[in-house]
């Protein structure tokens, strides 16, 4: 944790949900919503605004998985960040690990969506994270440091941008990083958002997301500069949501 940060716990459903159990599983995760940590999930985006709908006046937010960098045009089958602000989104998760590897996703391509998005009113949650062999051959940091200095737009820290860490091996497998090396990664985040954004660099949140469940994630939250997760599988259980929520807290 960073002292004076509210923690920020983001589900990720990434593509499960159907409208009975994804509206199922929002409203329980509401039901059970802890005061001390920012929740926020992510539907598929075919239940954005149903999701959205079903949590207003509720203090579970409603997040995009992706959205284009174009406000609108000939893009077929993509999603403008206006048009999920439009449905009820606050958040949007960008530069994902998986969209960089199945759709060659590259830094400009995701600082270009965090430029769209912030236009647009969301908060981006961007991802980096370094892949195994990187982290094998001691490239970890600078291949994330990479990330960071590539797909962070100029006004992401007035916009109250989220950085995830996300180590690309350690997502859904149930493998984390050593809580050193978390740590580690974490403070190397922290030095270059405040570089970069001297004014808010120091209060923006950076989370850890890759296997995250209710039994390592008191561990992993009480780190400094662990300022919550972005949770993947365990998100689509909602007592193990709110208990990852709960040890933020
Ligand atoms: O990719 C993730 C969240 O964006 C992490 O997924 P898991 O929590 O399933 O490892």
């Amino acid at each position: 944790m960073t002292p004076g940060i509210r923690p920020l716990i983001a589900g990720n459903w990434k593509m499960h949900g159907l409208a009975a159990d994804g509206l199922a599983l929002a409203r329980a995760v509401a039901a059970g919503a802890t005061a001390g940590a920012d929740l926020v999930v992510c539907p598929p985006a075919t239940l954005v605004a149903a999701v959205a709908a079903a949590l207003a006046g509720t203090p579970v937010a409603t997040g995009g998985q992706d959205c284009h960098a174009a406000a609108k045009g000939a893009h077929t089958g993509d999603i403008a960040a206006a048009m999920l602000a439009d449905a009820g989104a606050r958040f949007v998760i960008l530069g994902h690990s998986e969209r960089r590897a199945a759709y060659r996703e590259t830094d400009p391509t995701v600082r270009a969506k965090a430029e769209a998005a912030i236009a647009a009113g969301l908060t981006p949650i961007v991802c980096v994270g370094e892949p195994e062999d990187d982290r094998l051959l001691g490239r970890a940091e600078e291949v994330v440091a990479d990330q960071i200095g590539g797909s962070l737009p100029p006004g992401f820290g007035a916009a109250g941008g989220v950085v995830a860490y996300e180590p690309v091996w350690a997502i859904g497998t149930g493998r984390t990083p050593t809580e050193a090396d978390i740590a580690a990664m974490h403070a190397m985040i922290r030095a270059r958002l405040v570089a970069a954004f001297p004014a808010e660099g120091a209060g923006l949140r950076i989370l850890y997301g890759g296997s995250v469940k209710p039994s390592n994630a008191a561990g992993i939250m009480a780190l400094a500069n662990v300022d919550g997760a972005l949770v993947g599988g365990a998100s689509l259980v909602a007592e193990d949501f709110l208990a990852i929520a709960a040890a933020a807290a």
